[in-house]
């Protein structure tokens, strides 16, 4: 097993003088049902700090898609009012990350059997996670993805996944992720303390960075929208799924300790903040190299 040591790719995301939002990457972000539209705003501005073109959530309640007034720049949808296949073929985004709140509804399940069915990059988390966990049919088709897809359970969902108890999969992470992967042929993120990153061909990693301020509600969802932001843009310039997958999960760690060093944390530290915290550190590497 390796450290993690992914900031080289940041080098990646500069832009060409002539770039513009048609190729700097399209992030479509599904989730928000009833109670957890927080869950889908907090993916969303992670995604677009992390520098994605165009940022747009298919929101799955209706009531919350006017209570992102802070955040114009992010493209509201209506899941209810889209058939899911018809949708994602006429948005055409570079990268889809479907889970951040999105229940276990029919309609969850109707988005998520969409987004596994159309070929392209994905990124899968939370509930979207618990939803493969509950149905074979779903399992299946993400076994027989022929396109990049990252997974990002926490423990719990994990255990779901594994059919086993969290203490199980805390015993043994190394084990649990190849299982994951095993079960899935996809890219495995094992969040919490040294979060774990493995993949089919690819050598197990470990993040050395992050610490116990994290332990906040939002934050599985920040990592997400980083890795869409990241994926967006890294996906036309020779950065794959499973690099920005890695990029994204240290600056999403490195971020966090920042707001330490900072005393914004470990008490009080907030998803939203390490979202700004992630471009902070995006760019000072830019400068630093470029
Ligand atoms: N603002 C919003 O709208 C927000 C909305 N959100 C949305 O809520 C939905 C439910 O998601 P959720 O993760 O809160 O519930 P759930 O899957 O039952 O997991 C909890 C259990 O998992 C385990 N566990 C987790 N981490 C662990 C660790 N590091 N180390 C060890 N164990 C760990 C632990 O299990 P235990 O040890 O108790 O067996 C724990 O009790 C989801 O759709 C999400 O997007 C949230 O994102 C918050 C912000
Ligand atoms: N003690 C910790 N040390 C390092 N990272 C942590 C710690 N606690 C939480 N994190 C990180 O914060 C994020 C929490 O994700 P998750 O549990 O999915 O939160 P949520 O579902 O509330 O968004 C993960 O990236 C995890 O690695």
């Amino acid at each position: 097993m390796k450290t993690l040591d992914a900031l080289d790719y940041i080098g990646k995301l500069a832009r060409k003088p002539d770039a513009h939002k048609g190729n700097t990457g399209k992030a479509l972000l599904i989730g928000g049902a009833p109670t957890m539209a927080g869950a889908l705003i907090l993916a969303g501005k992670s995604a677009l700090h992390s520098g994605a073109g165009l940022t747009l959530l298919m929101m799955l309640d209706p009531r919350s898609l006017g209570v992102v007034t802070n955040q114009p720049e992010l493209m509201m949808h209506d899941a209810n009012q889209q058939q899911p296949d018809e949708a994602l073929s006429i948005i055409k985004p570079t990268i889809i990350a479907i889970g951040p709140g999105i229940g276990i509804s029919e309609l969850a399940r109707a988005w998520l059997h969409a987004a596994l069915n159309r070929l392209g990059p994905l990124i899968i988390d939370a509930d979207a996670l618990n939803l493969v966990a509950t149905h074979p049919d779903l399992l299946e088709l993400l076994r027989q993805r022929t396109s990049p897809t990252t997974l990002t359970p926490h423990p719990g969902e994990a255990a779901r996944l594994l059919s086993c108890h969290t203490d199980q999969v805390q015993e043994d992470r190394e084990g649990a992720i190849h299982a994951l992967v095993r079960l899935t042929h996809a890219v495995v993120v094992l969040k919490g303390h040294h979060t774990l990153i493995a993949g089919p061909g690819y050598e197990t990693v470990i993040c050395m960075q992050g610490n116990p301020g994290m332990a906040v509600g939002g934050m599985g969802d920040t990592l997400t929208g980083c890795i869409a932001g990241i994926a967006a843009q890294g996906l036309t310039r020779e950065m794959n799924l499973f690099d920005a997958t890695c990029l994204a999960v240290q600056l999403h760690a490195m971020g966090g300790d920042q707001l330490v060093k900072k005393q914004s944390g470990p008490i009080g530290l907030t998803p939203s903040e390490l979202s700004l915290e992630i471009r902070s550190l995006i760019n000072h590497w830019l400068s630093q190299h470029i």
